[in-house]
């Protein structure tokens, strides 16, 4: 599990390391990180012709120690600085190993020097950015991203909030970052995620120093350590039952894809409540399904067959029997995820009774907005949503006390009180309608399967993105493509578990 900790946690940490270090101990760490990793990327350091970005801070001083270490093995090393002043130690370092330093004028559009190097080093800010670049390092960051050339990053690519993610204005696209102490959360969520390309950490001791993370991204052993797996034991009640009320007479198809996302992840049995005329969709493609239709448009009844968690909303429909059936859902004390028409159900009842239910209820909850229901849920801006997707996760998870999956480019869980979950797996191709309803079901079957909201959350969203890497090997997939290649992710997931 990766763990990413914020900017503020990060200087405490840091100013508790920095008592017990000598003075320069620590950036010396950082730049011999970052000089590993440039000779990485480097065909060979000898000869090479490296390129560094300097703005006025610390992160332009781990470059020029960087530089330093690389032009003492050989390399020709020139400084770019951006502002008036950069760190001294590091300016001389430089020098003394052979580089050189010039300032980058206000207003000059060159850059020539970058397109000839054979490796770009941003070092303009870090983690003391604050608010959209500055020129000339707007002006640096736009010529770096542009040039030909590999781009690694300090700490953060300048730019990039290193706690949000958020982006504005420019910002450099790098092909890896190279971070120092602990992975920030800006790394981990889009656009920032975007725009970091590979992360490498580089440890300075900062480990002992640190707190719980505020956020983690979780790898393929960890998600391995919570798939269920059916033992011995196992019978088709004990796997888990999940209720699936999904898709109405106009969106049948939301119905088949929640009930096959659900069926595809594993589960003991799914137990399908709708009209007839989807009902039959559903078992005329799953006739493992069970139907129960006796409500041309709802279903209220969570009786039968030893329900252990519900689904509702992909495709249902908003009219008040739907409403009905939401609070009934909400009601009972089964584990319920809400999605689709369920949180537009929710964002036209204003903070009403089925808010006060979902705050209220003690079993798990778990909504799964993308950002456009999000922003309407918060009664907030999309575009904002989409540039703090940290921020407006933990919100709902707060206001409605419940887990929250927000869908998108980068996937991300919040659950009061405990750390963010950005999910590591995933590609555009996603983006594709029908695919949100086989999340839905595939995290329904988790959460039957026993796993608490915000574990099933975070299993769900990994397998997901898995299966649309391997569904048709980077081709274009459609929903159903999805479904055919749930069980490999799972599979493959299996393959991983630790020994
Ligand atoms: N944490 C650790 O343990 C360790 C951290 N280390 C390193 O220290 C880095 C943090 O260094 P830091 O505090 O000096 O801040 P930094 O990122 O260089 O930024 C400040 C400079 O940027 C400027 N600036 C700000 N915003 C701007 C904007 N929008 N547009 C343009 N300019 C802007 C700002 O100018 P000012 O606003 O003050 O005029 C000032 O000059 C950290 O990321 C890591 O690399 C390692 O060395 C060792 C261990
Ligand atoms: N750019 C993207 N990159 C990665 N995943 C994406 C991207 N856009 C959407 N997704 C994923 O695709 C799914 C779309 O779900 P949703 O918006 O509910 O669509 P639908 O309602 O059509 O099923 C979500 O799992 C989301 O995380
Ligand atoms: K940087």
């Amino acid at each position: 599990m990766f763990s990413a900790h914020t900017v503020s946690v990060v200087r405490e940490a840091e100013y508790a390391l920095m008592a017990r270090v000598p003075d320069g101990a620590l950036m010396r760490r950082a730049a011999a990180g970052l000089a590993a990793e440039c000779v990485r990327l480097l065909p060979r350091v000898y000869g090479s012709r490296v390129v560094l970005l300097v703005g006025g801070g610390d992160n332009g001083g781990d470059a020029l120690y960087a530089g330093a270490l690389l032009a003492a093995r050989g390399a020709a090393v020139r400084a770019l600085l951006a502002g008036g002043s950069a760190h001294e130690g590091g300016v001389g370092a430089l020098r003394s190993a052979g580089g050189r330093v010039r300032k980058f004028a206000d207003g000059e559009a060159d850059g020539a020097e970058m397109f000839d190097a054979d490796l770009i080093v941003d070092g303009l800010v870090g983690i003391g950015g604050r608010g959209g670049l500055r020129e000339p390092h707007a002006a640096l960051a736009v010529l770096a991203s542009n040039a030909p050339v590999p781009v690694v990053a300090v700490d953060v690519p300048s730019g990039v909030d290193a706690d949000t993610g958020e982006v504005v204005g420019a910002a450099v696209r790098a092909d890896a970052t190279v971070t120092f102490g602990t992975h920030k959360p800006g790394l981990f969520v889009d656009p920032g995620a975007e725009r970091a390309g590979r992360v490498r950490l580089a440890d300075i001791g900062l480990g002992p120093e640190l707190p719980g993370p505020g956020l983690v991204c979780p790898q393929a052993v960890d998600i391995a350590s919570l798939l269920p797996t059916p033992g011995a034991e196992s019978d088709k009640y004990r796997r888990g039952v999940l209720a699936v009320r999904a898709g109405s007479d106009p969106y049948r198809g939301a119905a088949v894809l929640c009930v096959g996302g659900a069926l595809r992840t594993g589960v003991g049995m799914v137990r399908f409540g709708g009209g007839k005329g989807v009902a039959d969709q559903v078992i005329g493609r799953w006739p493992e399904a069970v139907a129960d239709f006796r409500d041309p448009q709802s279903s209220t009844d969570l009786s039968p067959g030893r329900v252990a968690a519900a689904v509702i909303g992909p495709g249902r429909g908003t009219h008040p029997a739907n409403a009905d059936e939401l609070r009934a859902l909400l009601d009972s004390d089964v584990p319920v995820l809400v999605d689709a028409d369920g949180l537009t159900l929710l964002t036209g009842d204003g903070g009403g009774p089925l808010a006060g239910l979902l705050r209220e209820r003690t079993a798990h909850t778990l909504l799964t907005p993308h950002a456009g229901e999000l922003a309407r849920l918060l009664d907030a801006d999309r575009a904002d949503v989409e540039a703090r997707r940290l921020e407006h996760a933990a919100r709902a998870a707060d206001r409605f006390r419940c887990t929250v999956l927000l869908k998108g480019s980068t996937t991300v869980v919040a659950h009061p009180g405990a750390p963010a979950v950005a999910n590591p797996t995933g590609t555009p191709l996603l983006a594709t309608a029908g695919s949100g309803d086989v999340l839905a079901g595939s995290v329904g079957a988790l959460l039957a399967s026993g796993l608490p909201a915000r574990e099933a959350a975070m299993c769900g969203a990994y397998l997901h993105g898995r299966a649309a890497s391997l569904a048709r090997g980077g081709a274009p997939i459609s929903a159903s493509d999805l479904l055919d290649a749930l069980p490999l992710a799972v599979a493959e997931l299996s393959r991983s578990r630790r020994v």
